[in-house]
């Protein structure tokens, strides 16, 4: 699993990870993204929430992202932005029955995380300063309390992401390196 706050490079490094590596990269929020523009009777609940920076009932997203996993074809997952709080966390183990080998976390200054979500250009509704407040204290607020959990489980690996994204992927090459 991947945790970082909203532009910590997770994305950049699973697109690195899985050029070196057999795993296969699963964006709890591209997987709701995919599913607002698939018309799922969902949809508009998911864009709004996601335009606010909420996070989406955990039965949606543990459903899209169990999908996908049967769908691979393989056992071997990094899941990116997921859980995002303690309810995701519970709901995920309970139903998946599955729990993360190691959990990296990607730390970076809030101020350089709204630069590159400022500058990221993909067209997302929720990359506005507006949303990214919102998404901050959310982020603190209900996902900082997992981190902690899995940092109290001997399961956190924690990764200086404020580097030069090449520098980064130094470090998570020699983490993947040593645990798989
Ligand atoms: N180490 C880095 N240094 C500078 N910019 C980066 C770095 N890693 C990623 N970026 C850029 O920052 C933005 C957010 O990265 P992304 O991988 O989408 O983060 P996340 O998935 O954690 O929100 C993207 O535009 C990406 O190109
Ligand atoms: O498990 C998840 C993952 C994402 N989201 C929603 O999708 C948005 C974007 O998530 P993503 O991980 O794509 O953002 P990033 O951290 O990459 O900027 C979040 O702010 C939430 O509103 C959610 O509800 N549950
Ligand atoms: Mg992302």
């Amino acid at each position: 699993m991947l945790k970082g706050g909203p532009g910590s490079g997770k994305g950049t490094q699973c697109a690195n990870v899985v050029k070196h590596f057999s795993y296969t990269h699963l964006s709890a929020g591209d997987l709701l993204r995919a599913e607002i523009k698939s018309g799922s009777e969902f949809g508009a609940m998911i864009q709004s929430m996601i335009a606010e920076g909420r996070i989406v009932p955990s039965e949606i997203t543990v459903k899209l992202l169990c999908k996908a996993m049967e769908e691979s074809g393989n056992d071997k997952f990094l899941i990116d932005g997921f859980p995002r709080n303690e309810e995701n966390r519970i709901v995920f183990e309970n139903v998946a029955k599955i729990e993360p080998a190691f959990v990296l976390f990607f730390d970076c200054p809030e101020e350089e995380l709204e630069r590159r979500i400022m500058n990221r250009n993909q067209g997302r509704e929720d990359d506005n300063i507006e949303t990214i407040k919102k998404r901050f204290k959310v982020y603190v607020e209900s996902t900082l309390p997992i981190v902690s959990y899995y940092e109290s489980k001997g399961k956190l690996r924690k990764i200086n992401a404020a580097k030069p994204s090449e520098e980064v992927f130094e470090a998570v090459k020699v983490l993947f390196t040593s645990e798989t």
